[in-house]
């Protein structure tokens, strides 16, 4: 990580109004203000106006990335649009240096009348891009966004999906010094999801990210700091998992132990522990054993492990969704295995972040990171082998 301060938000308010009609008003009043040379009224709330951003203030330097955490409501957006220049901040400064790429809505900058190949052209040239650049990353783009079948067939009738591989593929061929985006990766696919943490972690290195999430284990896995808005009111956590923390107790869910603060318990879980083997031979399954006293009825489950390297990368990161596996949390004490492997990393330390979700509603159930820490031992000499193990869950208080 560089010292360059890229991006710098000092102090920004945004205001909006509740209502539809006084809001009107006040738009008339402000431009007659304005037109008269008279003071505004920008600074003060007026009936029925709020702050949905207040008096937020943070820097991101090159090779960071923050990600921005909070309820529905809390003025992600707002701040995000702020960051875009879609809107003014009422009171603050904000300062973006160098190219800035944003994926903010699900299909926003594509005209949906043009073609993927056209929307490519338009939309890497409002990025910074020139033709020749495009012509040359052309190909690189379609097979990122893997629409080759689908690249001269308008816009319009793409998936979320599909408006999301591109819009990432495009934005990161532009080499943006700053790229913000909002909640559009969740509407990927998880192999799509993953590729996209693959190719952002190869943009940290040069550029400052911002990203929103209400997934707490994407943002846990990207971010290298966390802000946490709270009714437009912020709070900067330099340690990731201090700031989810507090999301997490924001949203009822509860902390196992107060000297424990990376492991989080949803409200259909009392409490929990887990077992691993801690020593496994390169090539052999990690178990990760998972004792969860559920206070819910049944529920339908997803395991998410993610193994770190001791430098803090990422070896590797699965779910059951991707092997379509998926067990069910009963009422009262349940023991979950998730079977991990074969396990094919170099001989070494690693930690190990856990979580258990609902499926229906992707809701943390279980969340611990850096939890526990596994060795690999006897890891052939000429290095570990590139293979994402597969994982499978299964429930041994219900004999799946
Ligand atoms: N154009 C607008 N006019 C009036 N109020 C608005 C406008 N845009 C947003 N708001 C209000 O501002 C507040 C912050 O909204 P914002 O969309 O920034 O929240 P958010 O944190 O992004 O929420 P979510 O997680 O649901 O996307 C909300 O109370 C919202 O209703």
């Amino acid at each position: 990580m560089s010292d360059e301060v890229l991006i710098k938000v000092e102090n920004v308010s945004k205001k909006f109004c509740k209502s539809l009609k006084q809001s009107m008003l006040y738009g008339i009043e402000d431009i007659t203000r304005d037109t008269l040379n008279l003071k505004t009224t920008s600074e003060i709330l007026r009936k029925d106006e709020f702050w949905a951003v207040d008096d937020v203030s943070f820097e991101v330097k090159r090779g960071e990335c923050l990600g921005i955490i909070g309820r529905n409501g809390a003025g992600k957006s707002t701040l995000l649009k702020m960051l875009n220049g879609i809107f003014m901040p009422d009171k603050g400064k904000i300062t973006i240096k160098g190219k800035v790429g944003a994926l903010i809505e699900v299909g926003a900058g594509f005209h949906p009348m043009l073609t993927g190949r056209e929307n490519i052209y338009v939309n890497g040239s409002i990025l910074g891009m020139s033709k020749q650049e495009i012509d040359s990353k052309f190909d690189e783009i379609v097979a990122f966004a893997e629409l080759d079948e689908f690249i001269d067939m308008p816009v319009k009738h793409y998936s979320s999906g599909m408006y999301v591989r591109l819009g990432f593929a495009i934005a990161v061929q532009s080499k943006p010094d700053v790229l913000i985006l909002d909640e559009v990766l969740a509407v990927g696919d998880v192999a799509f999801r993953a590729k996209c943490y693959q190719r952002l972690s190869d943009l940290f290195k040069n550029a400052s990210v911002i990203m929103v999430s209400h997934d707490m284990s994407q943002i846990g896995q990207v971010a290298s700091k966390v802000l946490l808005l709270q009714s437009g009111k912020s709070s900067t956590y330099d340690d990731v998992c201090l700031g989810v923390s507090e999301y997490n107790v924001e949203n009822n869910v509860k902390k196992i132990s107060s000297n424990d603060k990376a492991v989080s318990l949803g409200n259909s879980a009392q409490d929990a522990s887990i077992e691993i083997n801690k020593d496994l031979y390169y090539g052999e399954f990690l178990d990760v054993i998972i004792n969860i006293n559920a206070v819910n009825s049944s529920q339908y489950i997803d395991a998410r492990i993610t193994v770190y390297a001791n430098d803090q990368t990422t070896a590797f990161d699965c779910h059951t969704r991707a092997h379509n596996s998926s067990t069910q949390l009963i009422h009262g004490s349940n023991r979950l295995r998730a079977r991990v492997g074969p396990v094919f990393l170099k001989s070494g330390n690693y930690s190990l972040s856990i979580a258990i979700l609902n499926r229906e509603n992707n809701e943390h159930i279980y969340w611990g990171t850096h939890i526990k820490t596994i060795t690999v031992n006897g890891s052939p000499p000429y290095g570990s082998a590139i293979y994402l193990p597969k994982i499978q869950i299964n429930n041994e208080k219900i004999g799946e």
